[in-house]
């Protein structure tokens, strides 16, 4: 029989996937959620311990079911009586909850998420009686950890951690905060797990008895006895007397190794297995697993991003929708600029993204956000195809997302929009009247001529694409962008890529982590959930994240907390890692190591011709059948959006007679982007031919040691000018290169002829030393000139 992933045998015996889920681990299974799948024995097990649930259960509800559901129906009508969004799909709501589905469907659609929360309320209900009856298994223990947090535990007795992240506090004080926190979730979460460590402790000694040892035993090194106790069923005292038979003296408190452990499952009879420990941080992980859960699909609304030229009309454009097509219709428009936002057209949404710009287009998506589904080219038909029209148009290739082209300004007298359709043939975007596939709206951004036509294009775009997300399971997405707010402390822009964020939830932002502590729409309107392409402003968070950073919401505070420390410290650690971006250097070794098929180059050149001829030549470079790929190439200087671009596709920048501008260069060094300039054609192509044969002559850098301050000067007729100084930082060698600088300006440069101290010739002399020096073939040398020794070192290829 072929494996089950838990939450399918979930949806199957109609209980939650988290009951499932705690009821494999504490067999001791290794699952890690509701994707992880059980083998056939390990079916049976869960089915058969859920079935003893059942029937325990059962007898304690006959005893107790008056009381409960008043309790129950009581925490329903708690606004913040909300639970984790996971798998809500699996659970059904119990049958005691009626009064809960009823309320579900009255409300809004916007509440029917956390109504579905309610669902859970049916292995809370039994995690009560539970306590009252102490005879129930003990894993119970982890079931309850699906009871997510709920007021109706408030009048319940509290022992254990305060709340956030745990540390004591005493009964008085407890019960003041939790009156005060009455509608605090994260209080009532700390309340379920109270009752969780009480119900151990009380049911610890009966049940272990009692409980079958799990067929194989998974550990971690390091176990003491208490924990196999745990994991065995057996009391820790138990383990110790085993161990100490076997010829091992421990206490319980002590670490066991590997093959201790092992030995101990031997004697047990049981096979014996160590646990892969989950790595929290690899939120990607999450965020696939989440993409990849295609339980249940529902369309979710296009995510465009509008690009073009400087002065085309993008900004004109996207502020006619803000002012014409709101989703709420509400007068006044779009309040606060969250650099995202939605609008409604035909019934249907459509989300807008504000990118400022190509390269953070280009940015978001080298930090692993492809959040666009379809770009919106913006051309002006008075001025035409533009070189940002084709740098939009080879981030948009890259990025792989349709392009749709708004040809504006048609109400001007000089427009010529079948000029631009002729253009953009040339750049591979051929209209359909052409023969080709790509749309072209030809519209007024100033006046809204054609702009509903431009959104309808859109939408069909969107339909044929058939995009779809699973709004039922824990929310994910990216930060469009993030800020520091003085009062509100960071701030973040997300897009719901993924499952339903709520207001509340656990969550991790990059390398950050915190609570959904407020969520705004663009409108500057508070929301509780926020689904699939809905953007959203939130804060909560302890620190800014970047644009392009993935979100994941997690089921615990406790655990967001650890995974944002974890990668915070990971990002920390990368940082100083050298980046591993091909450069002309480390090509042969990166083409080697990757498998590489492709080498990505991006050519600038001072004209057109050059751009040309250097992309033909490079195209035709073939090197054991690699050859390379040019993403893009055009006129001007290396820029900033070529460099993110570079980054984003780990590319080569080659500039032809042309330098980088100022914020280029700084960027391409704090991105490790390779630029190699070139004034002879031949030059660039020979590198890039040497450097895929491995063959590229080493670079060198100069490297200034010291200096030298002249104080006197000595003439000698067999040696010329001799400058008497002291070294005043750093060291000079008797092989240095030499510099003579006088008023800032370099004088001479060359080698020194000879190094004294005294009447010796020396090797080296050090700061705080006087020397003696001649430099060779020059003999201008003057008291107050400096004297710069330096060497060229061979840099180490990045
Ligand atoms: N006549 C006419 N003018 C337009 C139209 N769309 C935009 N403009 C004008 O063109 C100029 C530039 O428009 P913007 O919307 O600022 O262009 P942009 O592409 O956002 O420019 P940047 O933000 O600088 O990249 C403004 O003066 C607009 O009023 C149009 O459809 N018709």
């Amino acid at each position: 029989m072929a494996k089950k992933r838990i939450y399918e045998l979930a949806k199957e015996l109609n209980v939650p996937s988290k009951k499932v889920l705690g009821i494999a681990q504490s067999n001791g299974f290794d699952v890690k959620n509701h994707m992880s799948s059980l083998d056939e024995s390990q079916e049976k097990k869960v089915r058969g311990t859920l079935n003893n649930h059942k029937m325990e259960s059962k007898k304690t509800v006959t005893k107790q079911s008056t009381h409960s559901n008043t309790q129950h129906n009581k925490s329903v009508n708690q606004p913040h009586a909300k639970g984790k969004p996971t798998n809500t799909q699996n659970s059904k709501p119990k049958p005691h909850s009626d009064s809960q589905s009823k309320q579900s469907h009255n409300s809004k659609n916007n509440h029917s998420n956390r109504n579905q929360h309610n669902a859970y309320h049916g292995p809370i209900t039994k995690v009560n009686h539970n306590r009252n009856n102490n005879a129930t298994g003990s894993h119970t223990n982890t079931s309850n950890s699906t009871s997510k947090p709920t007021n109706h535990t408030q009048n319940k007795p509290a022992s254990g951690n305060n709340g956030k992240f745990g540390g004591s506090l005493n009964r008085n004080n407890k019960k003041k905060r939790r009156n005060r926190n009455n509608h605090n979730n994260r209080f009532s979460n700390m309340y379920s797990k109270n009752q969780r460590i009480r119900q151990n402790h009380k049911k610890q000694p009966t049940v272990r008895k009692n409980r079958p040892l799990p067929e194989t035993l998974v550990y971690v090194d390091g176990m003491n006895a208490q924990d196999l106790g745990k994991i065995l069923h057996r009391e820790p005292a138990e383990i110790i007397k085993k161990l100490f038979m076997l010829g091992m003296m421990v206490n319980q408190n002590q670490s066991l190794d590997k093959d201790t452990i092992e030995v101990l499952a031997e004697d047990y009879g049981i096979k014996s297995q160590e646990k892969q420990q989950v790595n929290v941080s690899d939120i990607d992980k999450f965020f696939e697993a989440e993409e990849k859960n295609t339980a249940y699909q529902a369309p979710r609304p296009p995510v465009v991003t509008i690009m073009g030229h400087v002065d085309h009309g993008k900004t004109t454009l996207l502020d006619y929708l803000r002012h014409s097509h709101i989703t709420s219709g509400e007068a006044g428009g779009i309040t606060q600029a969250i650099g995202a936002y939605q609008m409604k057209h035909d019934d249907k949404e459509i989300t807008f993204l504000d990118t400022p710009g190509h390269a953070a287009f280009t940015e978001m998506r080298a930090r692993g956000a492809n959040i666009t589904d379809i770009t919106v080219l913006v051309v002006a038909a008075d001025d035409g195809v533009m070189p940002q029209t084709v740098e939009a148009i080879d981030h948009a290739k890259e990025a792989k997302t349709p392009i749709i082209v708004a040809v504006n300004k048609i109400d001007k007298p000089d427009a010529n929009p079948n000029h631009v359709k002729e253009q953009l043939m040339g750049y591979g975007l051929v209209p359909e009247d052409y023969g080709g596939d790509t749309i072209f709206v030809d519209i007024s951004a100033k006046d809204g001529t054609n702009v509903d036509e431009l959104l309808n294009m859109i939408l069909l775009q969107a339909d044929v694409m058939e995009l779809k997300a699973n709004p039922k399971q824990n929310g994910a997405g990216s930060v469009v962008e993030a800020r520091l707010d003085r009062g509100k402390g960071p701030v973040a822009t997300l897009l719901v890529q993924q499952g339903t964020l709520h207001r509340g939830d656990p969550i991790v932002v990059g390398d950050t982590f915190g609570r959904v502590r407020t969520m705004t729409n663009e409108l500057g309107q508070d929301i509780e959930n926020a689904t699939p392409s809905t953007p959203v402003e939130i804060t909560g968070l302890n620190d800014v994240p970047e644009a392009g950073d993935r979100f994941v919401v997690f089921d615990d505070e406790k655990t967001a907390r650890a995974a944002g420390e974890e990668r915070a410290k990971e990002a920390k650690m990368e940082e100083r890692k050298q980046n591993n971006r091909v450069t002309l250097d480390n090509l042969f070794d990166s083409m080697k190591q990757e498998d590489m098929k492709q080498v990505n180059v991006i050519i600038k050149a001072d004209v057109q011709g050059s751009v040309e001829a250097l992309a033909d030549s490079l195209k035709k470079i073939n090197v054991e059948g690699v050859n390379v790929n040019v993403i893009h190439a055009s006129v001007g200087a290396v820029n900033e959006s070529d460099i993110a671009l570079a980054k984003a596709s780990n590319a080569i920048i080659i500039g032809f007679n042309v330098r980088p501008t100022p914020q280029a260069k700084n960027q391409a060094e704090t991105d490790n982007v390779d630029i190699r300039l070139y004034q002879v054609i031949y030059n660039a192509i020979d590198d890039v031919t040497a450097a895929m044969k491995g063959k590229l002559d080493p670079t060198y850098e100069e490297e200034v040691t010291g200096n030298v301050d002249v104080r006197q000067i000595y003439k000698a007729a067999a040696v010329g000018t001799i400058a008497g100084g002291m070294v005043s930082d750093g060291y000079i060698t008797n092989d240095s290169k030499v510099r003579l600088i006088r008023d800032s300006v370099v004088k001479y440069d060359g080698e020194i002829g000879s190094l004294k101290r005294f009447k010796d010739d020396v090797k080296e002399v050090k700061q705080g030393h006087e020397c003696g020096l001649t430099i060779e073939n020059y003999n201008d040398i003057k008291v107050g000139d400096v004297v710069e020794a330096y060497h060229m070192k061979e840099v180490a290829p990045k």
